[in-house]
């Protein structure tokens, strides 16, 4: 039971879609736990739920009377002294947060998109009012991995934060391997399970992922990452043949994103799909899973796996975010936060980055081809580490073949240059298709 009593802190909910509804379930079945836990200093009530849609179908039993669908209400109503964005977008979100700020009300958000593009204005409105903005929900799901870096390592420098965290290209890519599913039908399949974004765009092509690395990088490194200069490519691009060639040389293909400090100070940042070893612990992160390996100059590294996406796996995150915001309301301390800084950290252009890689291409089936090929790599001193070819051909008739050669570390500069010279090639009948092989 509850020993100290302390008032009831009311919350205001905007969206009430996969993870707001969510929220208000922990809610209702933890809600007096936290309580408990918190010795009677934490009582959570949501108070008002911001819809688009009044007269819509809702399976969480909330009572009628808490919904309303104008979001300046949150504002206005003074009972409402925090306020949880989860409507997403960079739109409506962006106001409604700025206002909350300015107004003095705590915010807590799930809005990845939302922080990492408009974040330096918002993070500056935060520091002017005070007001913290809290945003575990927006990073891998239910891992609390912004708390490991805004508290547990902040003790160390950060060398690198290497991870899968977009739960809906892991799960797509894993139907895809072991159900032999396309891609459609593994996209519907995210969607329906609650992981892929409102605009599910943002899922495939990347960007997703990349909006949690910037997060993550601009914590680590102090200032926020312009999100314009950051290297993204997604899965759209990913075929089962590739899926299939990464399986017969002993590697998974995962939507990577990668944050890494040189010595020279510059930050490498890029999010692509990648070949990692089979046998490597990110290869067994499937489905919805997301892990992150943080390394720190003092810890070494550690690795987070949890939930990436889903309702209540979400709200998890949400709701931990709001107890910290009720405790911080109540007790005071600082806030957690962006330094609000002006420059951006100088980012590695992604033309010096080097890993060895993976490169596929169409040829015409006739002697001398890989010879053509490899003259051309050897000549820029690309090194050839391995060859492979269609173990069981579809067509063992057809005109064209898959040809993949495992070149050495390069600069992806100087690949892209040397690439474009086999291309040229008339052999060649397609543009070749490129992953990176991360040695992790
Ligand atoms: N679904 C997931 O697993 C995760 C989602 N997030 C983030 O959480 C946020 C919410 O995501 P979901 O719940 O999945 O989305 P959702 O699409 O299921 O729910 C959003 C709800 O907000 C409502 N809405 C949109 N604009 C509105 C407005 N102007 N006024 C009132 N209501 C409005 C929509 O009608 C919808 O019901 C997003 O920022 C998303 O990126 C973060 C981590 C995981
Ligand atoms: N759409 C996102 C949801 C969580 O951030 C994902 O699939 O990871
Ligand atoms: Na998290």
């Amino acid at each position: 039971m509850a020993s100290v009593s302390c008032k009831t802190l009311g919350i205001g909910l905007a969206g009430f879609g996969t993870v707001g509804s969510g929220v208000w379930n922990i809610l209702a079945r933890n809600g007096e736990l936290i309580t408990d836990r918190t010795h009677g200093s934490v009582n959570l009530e949501i108070r008002k739920v911001i819809v688009r849609d009044l007269n819509k179908f809702r399976e969480a039993d909330a009572p009628d009377e808490i919904f309303d669908t104008d979001l300046a209400l949150l504002i206005e109503d003074p009972s409402i002294d925090i306020v949880v964005e989860l409507i997403g977008g960079t739109q409506a979100a962006f106001h409604l947060v700025a206002a909350a700020l300015k107004a003095g009300k705590p915010v807590v958000t799930g809005n990845k998109a939302l922080l990492a593009e408009r974040g330096k204005e918002l993070f500056a409105l935060s520091a002017e009012h005070k007001t913290p903005i809290h945003f575990e929900a927006a990073v891998a799901g239910a891992i609390p991995v912004i708390k490991a870096v805004q508290e547990s390592f902040i003790g160390n420098r950060i060398e690198s934060l290497t991870g899968i965290i977009n739960g809906t290209s892991n799960y797509i890519l894993q139907r895809m391997t072991e159900a032999g599913l396309g891609y459609p039908e593994a996209l519907g399949e995210a969607k329906e399970l609650g992981y892929a974004e409102a605009d599910e765009t943002l899922d495939v092509n990347g960007w997703d992922a990349a909006h949690k690395a910037i997060l993550l990088a601009s914590l680590s490194y102090g200032t926020l990452i312009n999100y314009e200069d950051v290297y993204v490519r997604g899965i759209e691009m990913v075929t089962p043949l590739d899926i299939r060639f990464a399986k017969e040389l002993g590697y998974v293909v995962k939507l990577l994103s990668l944050v890494r400090q040189h010595e020279d100070g510059s930050i490498e940042i890029r999010t692509q799909p990648s070949f990692i070893s089979a046998k490597h612990i990110l290869a067994s992160v499937n489905g919805v899973f997301n892990a992150i390996a943080v390394k720190g100059d003092a810890a070494g590294e550690s690795l987070f796996y949890g939930r990436g996406a889903g309702q209540e796996p979400t709200g998890s995150s949400v709701v931990a975010d709001l107890v910290e915001a009720a405790r911080l309301m109540e007790h005071g301390g600082t806030h957690r936060g962006f330094l609000p800084a002006e420059e951006s950290p100088k980012l590695m252009p992604i033309e010096d980055t080097a890993t060895p890689y993976y490169v596929r291409f169409k040829v015409t089936d006739r002697p001398g081809v890989i010879a053509e090929i490899a003259t051309v790599l050897a000549e820029a001193g690309v090194g050839i580490s391995g060859t492979h070819s269609p173990s069981n051909p579809e067509d063992p008739d057809a005109d064209f073949v898959d040809m993949v050669f495992l070149l050495h570390k390069t600069p992806f500069g100087h690949l892209k240059e040397t690439l474009a010279q086999v291309e040229a090639l008339d052999s060649v009948t397609e543009r070749p298709v490129v992953f990176r092989l991360e040695k992790l």
